[in-house]
């Protein structure tokens, strides 16, 4: 049996205090290859967000709904990637918006303020603050280094983590991230690494979700008396 990982404060707490590792789906059509991936780093998630850019509406709302069961067990958020309105149909916890996705503010009130509502802010704090003040959960910058996932055309660097640290929520760091690099990104200020390659091409995923996590200082309290050592140790 696999034990979970995450930052132990992030199991129970509310979006606002999020940290860890927030796994971002690859392309893939195969939902049982999919799921039987995702298995391996939901243990260590600490948000999990469906996307899929290959694939058409329906196969979308089949992978979500085949995803929602798993991410459910784990207690681990399901975060939709790019449409809101998918999400809601589904029963998602949230959605992942970006410049050509739609309003944060419609998206909020349609989700509801429990909805976990995401926003690619790129390379701008400006951009930043204006998803936050329309009610964005989180935003998210990048691409900090070279990616072959996503043809990136901005970006960003560890100072826009440290400028952003007001913000009130989390800041999500994305693009080319890697268990060598990532620590930086978490010395400047990032509360989660969304990683798609990193961790869903590592020949061990779970494995490789570990070694993110091991960035992130103090990612668990010591046992408690009658607690595994093993269910903190990364
Ligand atoms: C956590 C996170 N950050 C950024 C993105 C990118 O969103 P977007 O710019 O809309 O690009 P696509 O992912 O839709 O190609 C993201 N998905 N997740
Ligand atoms: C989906 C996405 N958005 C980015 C952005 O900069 O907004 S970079 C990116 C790809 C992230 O994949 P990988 O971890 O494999 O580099
Ligand atoms: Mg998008």
């Amino acid at each position: 049996m696999s034990h979970s990982t995450r930052p132990l404060e992030t199991e129970t707490a509310p979006p606002s205090r999020a940290r860890g590792l927030y796994p971002v789906t690859p392309d893939l059509a195969d939902t049982g290859l999919l799921l039987a991936k995702v298995a391996q780093v939901l243990p260590h998630a600490t948000w999990l967000q469906y996307r899929n850019k290959a694939a058409d509406p329906r196969l979308r709302r089949v992978q979500i709904e085949a995803l929602l069961p798993a991410c459910r067990m784990h207690g681990v958020p399901l975060i939709v990637n790019d449409d809101w309105r998918l999400a809601l149909d589904c029963g998602a916890d949230g959605a992942h918006l970006g410049e050509d996705d739609g309003d944060v503010r419609e998206a909020r009130t349609a989700l509801g303020a429990a909805a976990i509502i995401g926003a690619s802010c790129y390379d701008s704090l400006e951009r930043a603050r204006r998803a936050t003040a329309a009610g964005a959960s989180y935003v998210a910058f990048g691409a900090f280094f070279p990616t072959t996932t996503k043809l990136t055309t901005r970006r960003a660097g560890v100072a826009l983590l440290r400028d952003s640290a007001g913000l009130g929520v989390p800041r999500v760091a994305i693009g080319g991230i890697t268990p060598d690099n990532a620590s930086s990104l978490v010395e400047a200020g990032a509360d989660l690494l969304a990683v798609v390659g990193g961790v869903f091409d590592a020949p061990d995923s779970a494995a490789a979700a570990r070694a993110y996590l091991a960035c992130f200082p103090h990612p668990n309290p010591p046992p408690q008396a009658g607690e595994g050592a093993s269910r903190f140790s990364a």
